[in-house]
């Protein structure tokens, strides 16, 4: 059973953290939101820093890197900018390699390119329709089309109506059976009932880079929302690498490892890009 710890800090146990790598390829897994970037009230204006974008750059040069995101691949690119990753949108459902570096490691130097929700295109556009026209009356609602999923964000709107809009949500949902609803931070995300989430997307990666059945990866995996769980559940249950929750509170998780906020999730990556740098040193 879970339980509402406070895990240990990723930073103070980075030391058994490498331990725990001898002998074993790193592979780092990023959330964007929450973890790359603060949450602020504007979706459109969560902006990550380049200090961050450096760290992230950096790691990239010795580990093969990806970004896990609830937006859509394109929109998660704009912020991030770094062609040398792989980025799985829409929660997983849209992967794609890089476009620069990394493609040796790739098994038979193949492309990496996943779409498993393509057939819901048509539907999720036409419900991004309906729920434009209906909550342009709720001030402070906004519909984020993710391509293969929506997000109905509520954080601007006020608390009285929370319960309001879900309704309203609920509603032109009901009419897509084929369509789930769940709920993230001060959003209602909507997506394809199929069995794909950020979990799969890292098993598809891992697979990609030849990983499938070996023992000598340790995954990396983090991020601070309720999506990111099904990667670490993944991580879990395969016995291998580590999941770090961002968090400042104690929270229920299958993470291993908390690191507080996306300033010490930059720190982090630093010190993983430098700790690598000294050991090809040999220091
Ligand atoms: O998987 P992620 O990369 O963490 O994406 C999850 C959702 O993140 C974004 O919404 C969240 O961040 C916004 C900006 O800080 C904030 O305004 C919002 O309240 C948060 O829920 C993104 O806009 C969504 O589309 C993603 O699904």
């Amino acid at each position: 059973m879970l339980k509402q710890i406070r895990h240990p800090s990723a930073l103070n146990m980075f030391e058994d953290i490498m331990n725990a790598s001898k002998g074993k390829d790193i592979v780092v897994f990023l959330d964007y939101d929450g973890t790359l970037s603060p949450i602020v009230e504007d979706p459109d204006r969560a902006f990550m820093t380049n200090e961050m974008r450096e760290a992230v750059r950096d790691v990239a040069k010795f580990f093969p890197t990806a970004i896990v995101s609830g937006r859509c691949r394109a929109k998660v690119y704009n912020f991030v900018k770094l062609s040398e990753l792989y980025y799985a949108g829409s929660h997983g459902m849209d992967i794609l390699g890089p476009t620069k570096g990394h493609k040796k490691q790739r098994k038979g130097n193949q492309s990496v390119f996943c779409q498993p929700a393509r057939e819901f295109l048509p539907m999720i556009d036409e419900v991004n329709k309906i729920l434009l026209e209906k909550i342009k009356f709720v001030p402070g609602a906004k519909v984020e089309n993710n391509k293969f999923c929506l997000s109905v964000h509520f954080r601007c709107v006020d608390e009285k109506i929370w319960g309001e809009l879900a309704e309203q949500v609920k509603e032109v949902i009901k009419d897509y059976p084929k369509l789930r609803l769940s709920q993230g931070r001060k959003v209602l995300e909507i997506r394809p009932a199929i069995k794909w989430d950020k979990g799969n997307a890292l098993e598809f990666l891992l697979e990609s880079l030849g990983y499938d059945k070996s023992d000598n990866v340790l995954p990396i995996y983090i991020g601070d929302d309720r999506t990111d769980e099904d990667a670490f559940k993944v991580l879990r249950k395969r016995g291998q690498g580590f999941g770090i929750l961002v968090s400042k509170s104690p929270k229920e998780t299958n993470a291993s490892y908390s690191l507080q906020e996306p300033s010490e999730v930059m720190y982090f990556l630093k010190r993983l890009a430098e700790w690598k740098k000294s050991s090809l040193l040999g220091h």
